[in-house]
């Protein structure tokens, strides 16, 4: 074929593709205002009965010379992407979303602010075990300059045969250490009955990762007015963690802050997979601050620094770590909890970098 022929007929092409893209964003448009209305109505975005008999109609239609099944593949890459802009869509509107609010969410604890660009570490024990255990970690905690003590009084764990934490009688510790080293508490609850307990004893409401879908907890914690520590789940796509915070703002609690602590992988050299990726993204997609709890997502004291300063260097707001007086004989996660020492080093490496 002549040059001048293959000239034209990429001429006709590029006039082809303008009508298609035309074409494609007319049909984007379209399925934006689908998409609204699927939103009004409550109807799923995703409808495979629709798709299904829209490709029966293009392949019936279809005289080549692209064969059936390119036919479908491409539509279906259409539909795929329509799906994909309906979601966008959604998402923009969500209210824990950066689109819906520029401004940063600043986590306010009686003058500790959390998210306003100068990070936090918060330290404590997986579980609280005892007054006096919790005493000399939160002692410990005063003289490093550590305002916010976790300790875990409802413990959700694998087996039932292991130790369930000391329930209400932890909550009454935390508060009673808390007091007498002028820090604040976070602890996890586990049930929307402990709301009230959580609301006269702690300072902060964690829920935990096997109940970052627990749909009434979130109700429930988005109905109090007390900041919100909210685990992404062990499998949690960073949508859904994001719908799980919607939850708890949607009910006028904007007091939520999000943590990162690992995800399922095939991965088994760490106990859970470090996403480091979710802590821009987070940031990006939302205003509520983003932390990262560097003891469950790596399970192994001696990358825990290291992972501290990359959640730093990726724009955490904060970092979560587990400090216990004698990690050997620690009721739960002995493995991975840092004695005094061990701490004071983390402590100093992670300070080194100039990033806390
Ligand atoms: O028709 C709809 O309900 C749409 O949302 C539009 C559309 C499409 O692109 O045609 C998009 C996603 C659905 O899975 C099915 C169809």
């Amino acid at each position: 074929m002549a040059p001048k022929n293959l000239k034209q007929m990429r001429s006709q092409l590029d006039k082809i593709n303008l009508q298609l893209l035309e074409l494609l964003s007319e049909r984007a448009r379209i399925v934006q205002a689908i998409g609204r209305e699927k939103e009004k109505q409550g109807v799923p975005r995703f409808d495979p009965v629709r798709e299904r008999d829209m490709l029966d109609e293009l392949v019936a239609s279809n005289k080549g010379p692209f064969s059936h099944e390119t036919v479908r593949h491409l539509f279906k890459q259409i539909f795929q992407a329509s799906l994909t802009l309906q979601q966008e869509e959604h998402i923009k509107h969500l209210l824990v979303s950066r689109k819906k609010r520029r401004e940063d969410t600043i986590v306010q604890l009686d003058g500790i602010a959390i998210g306003d660009g100068k990070p936090v570490l918060i330290a404590g024990p997986c579980s609280v075990e005892s007054l006096e255990q919790v005493r000399q970690v939160a002692s410990v905690l005063k003289q490093t300059g550590i305002s916010v003590m976790r300790g875990g009084a409802f413990k959700p764990r694998t087996s039932p045969y292991d130790f369930q934490g000391l329930g209400v009688e932890g909550l009454k510790i935390l508060k009673e250490a808390g007091s007498e080293f002028g820090l604040k508490t976070i602890s996890e609850i586990v049930d929307p009955s402990h709301i009230p307990l959580a609301c006269d004893y702690i300072d902060v409401i964690q829920i935990g990762a096997r109940n970052m879908q627990n749909f009434e907890l979130l109700k429930a914690a988005g109905d109090v007015r007390k900041p919100i520590l909210l685990k992404r789940g062990l499998a949690a796509t960073l949508d859904e963690f994001l719908h799980a915070a919607e939850y708890i703002v949607s009910r006028g609690n904007t007091q939520v802050m999000l943590i990162e602590r690992g995800i399922r992988t095939y991965e088994k050299a760490t106990r859970n997979t470090l996403d480091i990726s979710a802590v821009p993204i987070l940031k990006q997609e939302s205003h509520l601050p983003v932390l990262v709890d560097v003891t469950h997502s790596t399970g192994r004291k001696d990358i825990m620094a290291a992972c501290a300063k990359a959640a730093l260097a990726a724009g955490a707001d904060g970092i979560m770590v587990e400090v216990h007086p004698d990690p050997a004989t620690a009721l739960s996660d002995a493995a991975q909890q840092l004695n005094f020492e061990e701490f004071a080093r983390f402590l100093a490496e992670v300070k080194k970098s100039g990033l806390l």
